[in-house]
């Protein structure tokens, strides 16, 4: 159950009055709206005490709460060194599925900056279905990737897969990406949580967007309010020609529920490069603002997804008429 309160004052009171039945915690949310979470009971005779200082209560306790619109409105816009994400601004993140060497990523980085990008991916530690696929580069991939991006003045947005890696990657990395398959790591969520850096949170393969906005509220939680949601396909009963089911209308229905930024990743949705992009033209005219693009300069040799890789000259097509339905949607 979550308590509405008038105010902080309010929200102090009630605590006070009902702390004694329930463990109850203050989550403060938007201007003088707070809500108090963690309250199971509501005995008749507090609530007479406090029922003036209360807004609302909510009785579905997987409602999100700092992610919701309903607290909080206003788009959130994070900025990065060389981006702007959110609002009607739109950011194209591309770059290859796994850092394979400095001199590549350098190479595939260069690419996308030309056509646009501003923020350059990659993996260096990389969520394989079977241990014995390469499973990246890693420190030396995050050298390499920061190395990359410092050169061409781009941002670095790459996957954590483990807590104990949270430091590390940190040291690295201006966006922390959670992959599809750690959607609801939540031990991951909340180290993530105690960060102050952005993070793009991938929707679980099989999860409901209450699941995804409820993994978002696990960040915001613990005090990060940085977070960029990101659509890349569900398992539907039908993934025989697609890898996954791009949930386009998970683009509009997450941003009337919450405030962050909604992007997408058709790569991964669509599994075949030739689907890439009917794909990523259909998440933007349904209003996503952002993009996640894999690319590789020769797909065929690609370590990791080559069969979803754009080339660098078809990314730059896809980029372009992006740009045109931007402008015809404005
Ligand atoms: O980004 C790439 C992932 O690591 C990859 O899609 C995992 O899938 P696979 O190991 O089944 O190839
Ligand atoms: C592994 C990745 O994607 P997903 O988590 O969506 O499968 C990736 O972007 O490298």
């Amino acid at each position: 159950m979550i308590i509405i309160a008038k105010s902080t004052v309010a929200a102090q009171h009630i605590a006070q009055v009902l702390d004694h039945q329930n463990p109850i915690k203050p989550v403060f949310v938007h201007d003088n709206r707070v809500a108090l979470a963690g309250v199971k009971t509501l005995p008749e005779t507090e609530l007479q005490e406090v029922k003036s200082e209360i807004v609302e209560i909510i009785t579905n306790h997987h409602s999100a709460i700092k992610s919701s619109r309903d607290f909080h409105p206003e788009d959130t816009i994070i900025k990065t060194p060389h981006s702007v994400i959110g609002g009607q601004h739109f950011t194209f993140m591309a770059g290859p599925d796994s850092i394979e060497s400095p001199a590549h990523v350098e190479a595939m980085g260069k690419a996308v900056k030309a056509a646009g990008a501003t923020v350059l991916r990659g993996g260096a530690f990389k969520p394989r279905t079977s241990p014995y696929s390469f499973q990246g580069n890693g420190e030396a991939g995050l050298k390499a990737h920061r190395a990359a991006a410092d050169a061409l003045e781009m941002d670095m947005v790459t996957e954590i897969l483990d807590t104990r890696d949270v430091d590390l990657v940190d040291s690295y990395t201006d966006i922390f990406q959670v992959g599809t398959r750690n959607m609801q790591n939540f031990a991951l969520l909340k180290a993530l949580g105690k960060k102050q850096k952005p993070v793009v949170l991938k929707r679980g393969m099989s999860a409901t967007i209450d699941d995804l906005l409820n993994a978002a509220e696990y960040i915001a939680a613990g005090g990060n309010d940085q977070i960029i949601l990101m659509e890349r396909g569900i398992r539907t009963y039908d993934n025989k020609y697609t890898r996954n089911t791009l949930d386009v209308s998970a683009i509009p229905v997450l941003q009337s529920l919450t405030h962050y930024p909604v992007v997408a990743d058709a790569s991964h949705a669509a599994g075949v490069s030739k689907f890439v992009a009917p794909l990523a033209l259909a998440a933007v005219a349904a209003g996503a603002q952002g993009l996640m693009t894999e690319i590789h300069d020769d797909p065929a040799h690609a370590f990791v997804d080559g069969a979803q890789a754009l080339t660098p000259d078809e990314f730059k097509l896809l980029a372009d008429k992006i740009r045109q339905i931007r402008e015809a949607i404005k």
